[in-house]
């Protein structure tokens, strides 16, 4: 494919109630299979920036935009929001709020229902879509008797079953306690695996460090940073002034050379950050 998963040229956005603009001249591409993190403090834009990769701003949500967002080639706003949700799944905070149905299968069938998808396809993709998320055999199952990892899993099923090229998670696990962040993380990497774009808003560095190809680093509506991963968090000194952390073992060796008058190579991972500890005291 020639087109870029997702670009955004020139993007401001203003709420109507707003003097200034909550987003101002955002540029950023993300090409297929890449998973992209946005960081940033709050209130920085971030949700903002999302609504506007699917289209909610500025059709639902209203504002004035200039700028142009394109997901597939395509620009959002010559699209209405139901095409836009073909392409692009969104995945909120609060599991319980996404979900309405009866039974996990119903919940799942739900949005394909919308998208017109034949009942004869709709059990194969309920079943493709709980085995994405490790909940095969929980079908007749109310959406209310599971964790809350388990209900955000089932909420990013029901959006893998109307097949979205690019799924956007908005902090997927703000609510959960670290066994069901851990649960929802395992799955984004399982969706990296088969090849999905997506983006994820959170504020949990560590993870987005370990997951994501990309960061976005977003402050008072401007793009702060916006590299690989492993640039944006090496990059302590900026962070801080951003008023943003890097992951632990990061923040450790870079304490370790402040103290120390070091100039040990920083990294993200454990591995890599003993390694190149090791290699400088030899
Ligand atoms: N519907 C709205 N009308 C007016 N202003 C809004 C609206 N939604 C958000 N804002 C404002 O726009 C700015 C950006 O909000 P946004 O939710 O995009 O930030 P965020 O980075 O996602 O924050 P958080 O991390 O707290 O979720 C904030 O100042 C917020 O108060």
């Amino acid at each position: 494919m020639a087109s870029k998963a997702i670009e955004v040229n020139n993007l401001t956005f203003s709420y109507p109630d707003t003097d200034e603009p909550v987003l101002k001249d955002i540029n950023f591409s993300i090409n297929h299979g890449e998973i992209l993190g946005i960081i940033g403090p709050t209130g920085a834009g971030k949700s903002t920036l999302a609504m506007c990769v699917n289209g909610l701003v500025p059709q639902v949500i209203n504002g004035e935009m200039e700028g142009t967002v394109k997901v597939n080639g395509s620009e959002v706003s010559g699209s209405s929001v139901a095409k836009m949700s073909e392409d692009v799944g969104f995945v909120f905070q609060e599991p319980e709020n996404q979900l309405s149905q009866m039974t996990i299968e119903e919940e799942i069938a739900f949005g394909m229902g919308n998208l017109g998808v034949p009942r004869d396809e709709m059990l194969g993709r309920i079943t493709d879509a709980l085995d994405q998320v490790g909940l095969t055999g929980f079908e007749k199952r109310s959406p209310l008797a599971l964790s809350g990892g388990q209900q955000q899993r089932l909420a990013i099923a029901a959006v893998l079953a109307m097949r979205p090229s690019i799924m956007i998670m908005d902090e997927p696990t703000s609510m959960l306690d670290p066994k069901g962040k851990n649960e929802v993380y395992d799955v984004l990497k399982n969706l990296k695996d088969y090849g999905m774009t997506g983006i994820i808003i959170d504020h949990e560095v560590e993870r987005i460090a370990a997951y994501c190809d990309k960061v976005l680093v977003l402050h008072e509506g401007e793009v702060q940073m916006f590299a690989p991963s492993d640039e944006v968090f090496t990059n302590i000194g900026q962070l801080h002034e951003l008023t943003l952390n890097a992951p632990q073992v990061t923040e450790f060796l870079d304490s370790y050379n402040q103290a120390f008058g070091k100039d040990v190579k920083l990294s993200t991972t454990l591995e890599e950050s003993v390694d190149n500890f090791e290699s400088a005291c030899k």
